[in-house]
């Protein structure tokens, strides 16, 4: 979910900060970190680099223990990131290809809950394993026009549930991640209000999933979004999930009032 606030904070900056009051909304220490040049536009995979002070390990890239499908089915994706005009020239495609950390914002503070230790250590729970393989590995791509979201997911060894299958709390995460991506890339900072999960067949572990969401509608500050999780081919229902979001205010969360 912070991911989704750098996200829109990029864009704040990018579009000269309209309607959005930094010094109430930011630590000290963050809005020292803002004096990078953001005056001008930049694409939404770049705007998610803001604002860590390095650049940060983008974890949804192939590494070796992706499964020959789950490089197939990333190359898939990725080449619809790029799209040609008339003219043979290559253009941006209707897909994004959404780089994927293994923390959120470097400088939030977590509000008046995290202790600064707690706040150096926190990682995002589906980038916590750091054994390439062992656990969740994904990659999400972002259709914009379409507002669909939809992620390759390789299930790693350490999220068994029933023997030798994936545990339902971890698809639930997955969805989670994948359906609030899309609510935050669509409205800005928002919170699970609920996820309402059934379970059609299991998985085995080690499966490499299509998890695929849509905006179903947005009411004022509630994003519902819809999403199924099958398997690659398409062939096998494993999940279908109804999440509702909710638009909140970042302020509490970076230790403000409002
Ligand atoms: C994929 C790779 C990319 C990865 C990127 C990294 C990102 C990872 C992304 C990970 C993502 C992980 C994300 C996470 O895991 S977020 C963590 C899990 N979620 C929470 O902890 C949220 C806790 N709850 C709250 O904070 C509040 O209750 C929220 C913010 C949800 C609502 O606040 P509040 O209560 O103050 O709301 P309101 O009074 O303004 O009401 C607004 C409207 O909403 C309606 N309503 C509210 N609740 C419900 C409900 N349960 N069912 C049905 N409706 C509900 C309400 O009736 C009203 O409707 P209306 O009367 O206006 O019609």
């Amino acid at each position: 979910m912070l991911g989704h606030i750098a996200r829109r904070l990029g864009h704040q900056m990018s579009n000269g900060l309209k309607g959005m009051n930094l010094p109430h909304v930011l630590t000290k220490e963050t809005h020292r970190h803002l004096q990078s040049p953001f005056d001008t536009i930049c694409p939404v995979s770049m705007m998610s680099l803001w604002p860590f002070s390095g650049k940060p390990q983008d974890f949804s890239q192939p590494n070796s223990s992706w499964s020959p499908e789950m490089v197939r089915l990333y190359e898939h994706y990725n080449a619809l990131c790029d799209a040609e005009n008339e003219n043979g020239e290559k253009k941006r495609g209707p897909w994004r290809k959404l780089p994927s950390y293994d923390r959120t914002i470097k400088y939030a503070t977590g509000g008046v809950h995290l202790s600064k230790l707690v706040q150096a250590k926190a990682r995002l729970f589906t980038r916590c394993i750091e054994e390439e393989g062992a656990a969740f590995e994904y990659v999400a791509f972002l259709n914009k026009v379409e507002k669909t979201c939809v992620c390759v997911f390789q299930a790693g060894h350490l999220l068994e549930g029933a023997p030798g299958h994936l545990h339902g709390g971890a698809i639930a995460t997955m969805i989670d991640t994948v359906t609030g991506t899309l609510a935050g890339y669509l409205s800005g900072p928002v919170m699970t209000a609920y996820l309402n999960t059934n379970y059609r067949s299991p998985v085995p572990l080690g499966s490499v999933l299509l998890i695929h969401c849509a905006l179903d509608r947005i009411e004022g500050k509630k994003i519902f979004v819809n999403c199924k999780v099958t398997s690659s081919d398409e062939s096998k229902l494993h999940t279908e999930a109804a999440a509702l979001f909710v638009s909140i205010n970042i302020g509490p969360l970076f230790g403000t009032q409002s």
